[in-house]
C-alpha cells in the first residue's frame, strides 16, 4: 500500500480499537471541517481520541476534532471520523488515509465522506450541498497520487479502475432523501476537483480549475474515496458549498478558514438532517 504502513501494522491498530469498543461498525463517516456535529447525533457512543490510537497521526485542523466516535446513528451502527488527516498538514498522502485502511479491517463495507469545498460552478450558491458525482485527483495526475510505492494485493490491485468510484445507488438514495426533507433546491451534483492546499486558489487557479471541469474545489475526499474503493468498499461523497471562487478579478473574495467554518456551523442542521436521513435509508 502506497508508501505507508503495512497490513500487519493496520491489522494492529484494528486490534487496537477492537478493544476498545464494542460496536462492530459496516458504514464509516469522515466529517468535513465544520462538520462534526454529526457525531452528536450518535447514540451509546464509544469515543476514541486519535492521540490514543496507536500508529495514528494527529489532528492539527480548527474544525477537527481529533476522535473517532463508534454508536449507532438512525439504527445502523458506524464509526465516524471526527476530524481527518489532510497532506497540507505534512503528512503524506498514504498517512492521510491510515483510517480508511482501519475501518476496513475493523469490517466497514460503506464510505460515507463529507466535506467543505469552493464552489467553481457559477451556478452553485455558499449553502449548497454537492453530491460528488466524480473528481480529479490533481495531485494524482502529477504524481503524488495515494496509490503511489509498493502495492500489497492483499489491500487491492496495483491498477485500480476509477471511472465508477461513487456509488450510483447511494447518489440516487440521496438525491431521494433530499427531495423528502424539502432540500431538492439546494442539492446538486458535480465533480470534486483536489489541489493540496493549504492555500485557497488564486483568481487563475480558479479559473483553471473551472475550465478543468470541477464543480467544487477541496484539500481533501479524493485520497479516501481512492483508498477505499482499493479495498472495495462502497464510496458516497457529499460536499458544503462553503464559499465561491473569485472566476475574476473584479469580484475578488478573500476565503477564510473562519468562513468556511461558520457557514458550516450555520448550515450544520440542514446538512445533519440529509446525513441521517440517506443513513436511514441505506442498506449496508
Ligand atoms: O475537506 P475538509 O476537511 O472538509 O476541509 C476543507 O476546509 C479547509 C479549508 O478551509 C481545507 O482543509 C479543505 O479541504
Ligand atoms: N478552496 C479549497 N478548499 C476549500 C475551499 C476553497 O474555496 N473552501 C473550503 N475548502
Amino acid at each position: 500500500m502506497g508508501e505507508g504502513p503495512s497490513y500487519d501494522d493496520i491489522q494492529r491498530i484494528s486490534a487496537f480499537i477492537l478493544m476498545r469498543t464494542e460496536h462492530r461498525p459496516k458504514l464509516g463517516i469522515v466529517c468535513g471541517s465544520g462538520l462534526g456535529g454529526l457525531g452528536e447525533l450518535v447514540e451509546d457512543a464509544n469515543v476514541i481520541p486519535y492521540n490514543e490510537i496507536p500508529m495514528f497521526p494527529a489532528s492539527t485542523v480548527p474544525g477537527h476534532m481529533g476522535k473517532l466516535v463508534f454508536g449507532i446513528l438512525k439504527g445502523k451502527t458506524v464509526v465516524l471520523m471526527r476530524g481527518r488527516f489532510h497532506n497540507y498538514e505534512g503528512y503524506p498522502m498514504w498517512k492521510t488515509t491510515i483510517p480508511i485502511r482501519v475501518m476496513k479491517a475493523l469490517g466497514v463495507q460503506t464510505l460515507f465522506l463529507t466535506n467543505a469545498a469552493g464552489g467553481l460552478n457559477p451556478n452553485f450558491n455558499v449553502g449548497d450541498i454537492m453530491i460528488i458525482r466524480d473528481h480529479i485527483d490533481l495531485p494524482g495526475l502529477t504524481g503524488e497520487c495515494v496509490l503511489r510505492g509498493a502495492n500489497d494485493e492483499r489491500f487491492g490491485p496495483r491498477f485500480l479502475a476509477t471511472v465508477d468510484t461513487y456509488d450510483r445507488e447511494l447518489s440516487e438514495l440521496a438525491k431521494s432523501a433530499a427531495t423528502e426533507l424539502g432540500l431538492h433546491e439546494i442539492l446538486r451534483e458535480g465533480t470534486y476537483i483536489m489541489i493540496g492546499g493549504p492555500t485557497f486558489e488564486t483568481v487563475a487557479e480558479s479559473k483553471l480549475l473551472r475550465n478543468f471541469g470541477g464543480d467544487a474545489v477541496g484539500m481533501s475526499t479524493v485520497a479516501e474515496s481512492i483508498v477505499g474503493r482499493h479495498m472495495g468498499m462502497r464510496v458516497f461523497g457529499m460536499s458544503l458549498i462553503t464559499d465561491m471562487c473569485s472566476l475574476s478579478y473584479d469580484e475578488k473574495k478573500c476565503t477564510t478558514h473562519q468562513d468556511v467554518l461558520a457557514i458550516g456551523e450555520k448550515r450544520a442542521g440542514d446538512l445533519q438532517k440529509l446525513a441521517s436521513l440517506i443513513v436511514e435509508k441505506m442498506t449496508l
